[in-house]
């Protein structure tokens, strides 16, 4: 049986209700998918393949933007611009699979990153116009100084990014974060939802109105942005599994134990979802851990341990992955086997070293056929892919299964109880008011 769907909030704009002849579309997508320089899985791409036609038969010329990665290193101040975070592996595949000309105009970088956008870029704008060149696609966003920045640094950011087109469309659901590209440029350009926006707003429903029982399953690195709304999620599931660096935290605060590599300050957030559920009692612990000497993985230097050996005051080493028996454990087996919705935003250990964790939560939650199953996620989706080709290929049109390409994003809009409470998409919204209230709209 095939998911039902919500309809869309309408007061949120859409990107068939623009009017794009002629006109000069910036479009922010997530396309993060390069990592040092390489596409693994170029899914979030993919996705986003249908607004970018859209644009371009309806007459709209596209200057498209994303972020990869985290290059601002937040203590030091400085912005790393090194061609390992930058688009050209995104504008390949593009190329390669449009057969169009993108050009990525260059703009010269300090430490601060790039301060501004220069008249270098009209030339190119003209080109563009002129059908020339097929689309722009600029740097990363996050080598932008007034991408992150707080004041008139960002303000002055999203005013050059709006002074470069006549309409910005936001297909970037992964980017949740309210920075100048996704968040700030709204408040100067007509502003419009993508397709792939709405697809994962209509499916965010089922996850904020799940099908119950319903299982959260969420592990991977992101500590520092997905702590917070884990406690949200906490209170919408009604059973719980972590992994990763997330589940090492917890581990910390449950059993007074010291895990290599999990700082004081990030224990301190995970007591609060240890008290909480000392009551609800909804974590479904994974029994088996992999501890290692190393952050890596070398033969005689990793083991299994068992949570029942955990004794305030261990140190234990690294620990980078789930044992795969863990998911024969009764209590996790009959948590993912008898649930009726699950989400999973999990890469359960330190990749590319550790996997099994990962492939054995996979096809644990495969063999519940009746399960509506919600991926979301860069690395989870990208994982999935990689360790189970098999299944992956075999569920991408089975409507058990959705996949959203950010997982992050779920998790902030069930920390907002709403899809729309997620910043850019409030923006649009709030655009759109906006300019009905100047008589503007259509
Ligand atoms: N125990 C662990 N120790 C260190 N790193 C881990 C561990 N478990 C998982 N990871 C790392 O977590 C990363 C994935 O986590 P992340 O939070 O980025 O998930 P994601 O699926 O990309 O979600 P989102 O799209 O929200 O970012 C991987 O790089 C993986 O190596
Ligand atoms: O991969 C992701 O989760 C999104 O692209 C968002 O990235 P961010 O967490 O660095 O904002």
């Amino acid at each position: 049986m095939a998911m039902e769907l919500a309809s869309l909030d309408q007061r949120l704009p859409l990107v068939q209700q623009a009017s794009l002849r002629d006109k000069v579309v910036l479009v922010r997508f997530d396309h993060n998918v390069v990592k040092k320089g390489i596409i693994n899985d170029p899914f979030r791409i993919d996705r986003t393949l249908g607004t970018l036609f859209y644009i371009v038969a309806q007459g709209g010329k596209p200057i498209m933007m994303t972020h990869v990665g985290r290059p601002r290193d937040k203590k030091a101040g400085t912005i790393k611009v090194s061609a390992d975070s930058g688009v050209e592996p995104i504008v390949a595949y593009l190329e390669s699979k449009l057969h169009v000309k993108i050009e990525v105009p260059s703009f010269p970088a300090g430490e601060q990153g790039i301060t501004a956008i220069d008249t270098s870029i009209n030339h190119n704008i003209r080109r563009l116009r002129e059908g020339e060149i097929a689309g722009i696609y600029l740097p990363n966003t996050r080598w932008f100084a007034g991408e992150e920045a707080k004041g008139e640094a960002r303000e002055d950011f999203a005013l050059q990014l709006a002074g470069l087109a006549d309409v910005y469309v936001n297909d970037a659901f992964g980017s949740w974060q309210p920075h100048a590209s996704t968040f700030d440029v709204t408040k100067h350009l007509p502003s419009y939802a993508g397709y792939l926006l709405q697809d994962e707003m209509r499916h965010l429903e089922l996850v904020l109105n799940p099908a119950r029982p319903f299982v959260g399953v969420v592990a991977g690195a992101k500590y520092d942005t997905k702590i917070g709304p884990l406690q949200a999620l906490y209170q919408q599931v009604d059973r719980l599994i972590l992994g990763g660096v997330i589940y090492n935290t917890y581990l910390c605060a449950k059993y007074g134990v010291k895990i290599a590599g999990v700082a004081e300050e990030d224990i301190a957030a995970a007591r609060d979802l240890v008290t909480a559920d000392a009551e609800a009692g909804k974590i479904i612990e994974l029994p088996y851990i992999v501890e290692s000497d190393i952050l890596g993985r070398e033969e005689g230097k990793y083991r299994t341990r068992a949570l029942s050996e955990l004794k305030p005051g261990m140190e234990l080493g690294y620990v980078l992955d789930i044992d795969p028996k863990s998911f024969e454990a009764p209590a996790v087996a009959l948590a993912l086997g008898q649930a009726a919705s699950i989400f999973v935003n999990a890469v359960m250990g330190f990749t590319p070293h550790f996997t099994d964790g990962s492939r054995a939560l996979d096809t644990t939650i495969d063999a519940n056929r009746a399960a509506a199953k919600l991926y979301g996620g860069g690395d989870t989706l990208q994982e999935f892919k990689d360790l189970c080709p098999g299944l992956y290929l075999s569920v991408l049109d089975n409507a058990q299964y959705y996949f959203f390409t950010g997982g992050g994003s779920v998790l902030k809009a069930i920390e907002q109880h709403s899809a729309y409470g997620l910043e850019p998409v409030a923006a649009l919204m709030a655009n759109a008011a906006n300019l009905q209230g100047k008589g503007l709209d259509g």
